[in-house]
């Protein structure tokens, strides 16, 4: 995989490219252009005074004064032509006509990690009728948008001050399609995420770092449970004979981390739930950086799927595990006392407990909502995982609840097959799992989607409850997509067909 570079940081383009030894991929707003509309966005960034690097525009669009040269155009004027000419949907089209195998050129693992939301966006939108129209009319208000305007993408962390930043390297994603903060963007301002001098001491655990060097042997490789991208997690015995989980931050990435890691302590400070890992403690000193949450002991959610974990999941324990992890987040959206969006729902970032009962982990990305003013969205800088990640949030950089409910149509439809969002090994037409899903429920086909490995017989009826209701949360556009309340009712609803049909208990 090439590493996604993302050079927004100016107006309401969100411009970057991705570079591989065989290729060059440019895109805007989440979408594959061509490179003569990349060159033209950056155009429109210098007219506005915005940061540019002389190297990518000389590497990327020719000698230096040739984006002078370039006809300048309006942002909406620009936007009009993007969508005109080098939207996605042209991308398609361009390469089809070269290869006839279009879908097969966008999922290249060379390409992938630019292209996998885009083609989430259009193959929703040329699959699903029902989507399109919707899809078609929720452009609209993005294609008006003027690139300095300070309407609602002016965004709240994303500066848009042309303010020289020094350039530093992008740093590798933790896993190679994660989404991550790009460096050339102004950081949020210290005071937004500043801890409260209190803050150090959440929780119940309070442990200097001499206790917790002893604690996890001074962080012993025997006691090293996992390891993400901001830190390494340790499993760790204290005093009172209590595990706990300490995730230490990664020294080479500490200035960036900061912010996902306060970010994740403060929000972690404000919930309980049975279903979300619980935070216990917080370390802030010198050159660490510590959480303590609880142990969950049973892995993640993706080793089980992939049996990793001894014994493969069943019906019912998948079906329980999806309503309790849609009690989770509907807890975060509607019940917390801020209003908190996830962000990162994905199968590795649900932990099971020795009863398979699941704890969502790691808000590293986890942003306070907008609940209680008239705001309808956060305008925000994308992050999360891509598979995962809300198409429209990518487009329009407006983060809202239904972000969380996207991710968990599709964490829905993996719980169900099995099947990562995206399987490159697959033949091209099964690649990307919510489309191989939205084809087999259209056909009628519910029983070719189940894990094979899952081996009851269930219900047709029952099947296609759930699938309909993961392919719902997982639609295009958010107004087609339900509360996160409603899906954990429907779920319940579904578990009583379940256990009426006298499959269980
Ligand atoms: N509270 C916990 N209890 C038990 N194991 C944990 C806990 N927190 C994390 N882990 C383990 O550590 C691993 C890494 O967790 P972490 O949250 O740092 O990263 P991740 O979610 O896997 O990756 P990324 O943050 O890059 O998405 C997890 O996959 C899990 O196996």
């Amino acid at each position: 995989f090439g590493v996604l570079k993302d050079l927004s940081g100016c107006g309401t383009y969100h411009i970057g490219y991705l570079e591989n030894p065989n290729e060059r991929l440019f895109y805007i707003n989440g979408e594959l252009v061509e490179r003569y509309l990349f060159c033209k966005a950056l155009k429109l960034y210098q007219e506005n005074h915005c940061l540019i690097r002389e190297n990518v525009k000389r590497k990327y669009c020719g000698l230096d004064n040739s984006l002078d040269k370039l006809p300048f155009r309006s942002g909406r004027k620009f936007l009009k032509e993007l969508v005109k000419e080098g939207s996605m949907e042209h991308h398609f089209k361009a390469q089809k006509s070269k290869d006839n195998d279009a879908e097969y050129v966008m999922l290249t693992p060379k390409n992938f990690a630019m292209a996998a939301p885009g083609v989430f966006l259009l193959c929703c939108g040329l699959i699903c009728p029902c989507f399109r129209a919707r899809r078609k009319e929720s452009t609209l208000p993005v294609l008006e948008k003027e690139p300095n305007s300070l309407d609602s993408d002016s965004s709240l962390e994303i500066s848009s001050v042309p303010e020289k930043i020094p350039f530093s390297p992008l740093r590798v994603p933790p896993s190679p399609l994660r989404v991550l903060p790009s460096p050339l963007r102004v950081p949020p301002s210290p005071s937004r995420f500043s801890m409260s001098p209190k803050l150090d001491r959440v929780g119940s655990v309070h442990l200097n770092m001499s206790q917790i060097a002893r604690a996890t042997h001074n962080f012993s490789p025997s006691l090293k449970i996992g390891e993400g991208g901001f830190g390494t997690v340790y499993r760790a015995r204290l005093r009172d004979g209590q595990v706990v989980a300490i995730k230490r931050a990664k020294q080479e990435h500490f200035e960036t981390l900061r912010t996902e890691f306060r970010s994740e302590v403060e929000l972690l400070a404000k919930i309980e739930h049975r279903n979300l890992v619980k935070l216990l403690g917080y370390v802030d000193s010198g050159s660490e950086r510590l959480i303590i949450t609880e142990y969950v002991p049973n892995g993640t959610l993706r080793e089980h799927l992939d049996g990793l974990r001894g014994k493969i999941l069943d019906f019912n324990q998948r079906l329980e595990i999806s309503i309790d992890v849609a009690h989770a987040l509907t807890y975060l959206h509607l019940y917390s006392e801020k209003q908190i969006i996830h962000r990162d729902v994905k199968s590795s970032n649900i932990l099971l407990t020795e009863s398979m009962r699941p704890k969502v982990a790691d808000f590293g990305f986890a942003k306070q909502g907008e609940m209680d003013s008239d705001k309808t969205h956060v305008s925000t800088k994308v992050k999360g995982t891509v598979g995962y990640l809300d198409p429209e949030y990518m487009k329009t950089y407006q983060l809202t609840t239904k972000s969380d409910v996207f991710s968990f149509g599709i964490l829905l439809i993996e719980i169900l097959s099995g099947r990562r969002p995206v399987e490159l090994k697959r033949p091209p037409d099964e690649r990307v799992t919510i489309r191989w899903a939205f084809n087999k429920y259209s056909e009628g086909n519910v029983f070719d989607m189940i894990d094979p490995q899952m081996k009851e017989t269930i219900e047709r009826e029952i099947l296609v409850k759930m699938f309909g209701l993961a392919i719902q949360c997982a639609a295009p556009t958010r107004v087609d997509r339900p509360d996160m309340k409603i899906v954990g009712e429907e779920l319940w609803a579904i578990r009583m067909d379940y256990l009426r049909s006298g499959r269980k208990e």
